[in-house]
């Protein structure tokens, strides 16, 4: 059979996940990795603009306030959108781990409605590590991070370079993103091995 490994069970000879040594502090808030993003971006006015903040261990927690544009049903938040909300802080693992990585694979189960006001807090954590993969897991708890659960994920993300995003992105985004320094900062931040 040809085509990726789509499985999302880490193989057997998996490494358990280490935090970076410069890893953001627990609570630490990580900021924006680009500020058009729609997921975290304070400069996109359509976005999530989830905040993220850094975890115990391999892990990072994040607040999502589901508003009235983030509908599908009315008064509900639409499917979409929380899996955007739970790639994104999965998303915000690479900091722990200080690796550039994308999302290959996201499964996302859908466990409760989610009215919109709701402030989703958000919880994720590398589960393993494999050559370039990374798994992880992400869950959506209503109105705590006790609350009920009304999102779970499980995900495959793939550690690429930062070329992966200059070869890939629209030239206009680009040279925009290269000409801002704290956008170089972000990206040196992550390049272990620049
Ligand atoms: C600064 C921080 C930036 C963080 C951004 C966070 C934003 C939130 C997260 C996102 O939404 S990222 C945007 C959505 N994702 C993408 O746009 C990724 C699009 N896909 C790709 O660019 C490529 O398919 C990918 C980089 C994922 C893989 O291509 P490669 O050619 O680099 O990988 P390759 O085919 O060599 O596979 C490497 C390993 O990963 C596995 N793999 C690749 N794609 C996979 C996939 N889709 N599902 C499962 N496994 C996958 C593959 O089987 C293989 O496993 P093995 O090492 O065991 O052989």
């Amino acid at each position: 059979m040809s085509g990726p490994t789509t499985s999302l069970t880490p193989p057997a000879d998996a490494r358990r996940p280490v935090r970076h040594p410069d890893a953001p502090a627990p609570g630490e808030l990580l900021g924006s990795h680009y500020d058009r993003c729609f997921g975290c971006g304070g400069e996109q006015p359509h976005g999530l603009h989830l905040e993220t903040r850094a975890g115990e261990g391999v892990g990072v927690t994040a607040v999502f306030t589901v508003k009235e544009a983030h509908q599908g049903a009315p008064g509900l938040a639409h499917g979409g959108v929380l899996a955007t909300a739970l790639d994104e802080t999965l998303g915000g693992l690479s900091w722990l781990l200080r690796t550039i990585a994308v999302t290959g694979r996201l499964e996302t189960d859908y466990v409760r409605p989610v009215p919109v006001g709701t402030e989703l807090h958000l919880a994720a954590e590398v589960t393993a590590v494999h050559g370039r993969k990374i798994y992880g897991t992400a869950t959506g708890r209503i109105g705590g991070p006790d609350g009920p659960v009304a999102v779970r994920a499980a995900a495959l993300f793939v550690e690429v370079k930062v070329d992966h995003f200059i070869e890939n992105g629209r030239d206009e985004e680009i040279r925009s993103a290269m000409s801002d320094p704290d956008q170089i900062k972000v990206a040196r931040a992550f390049e272990v091995n620049p």
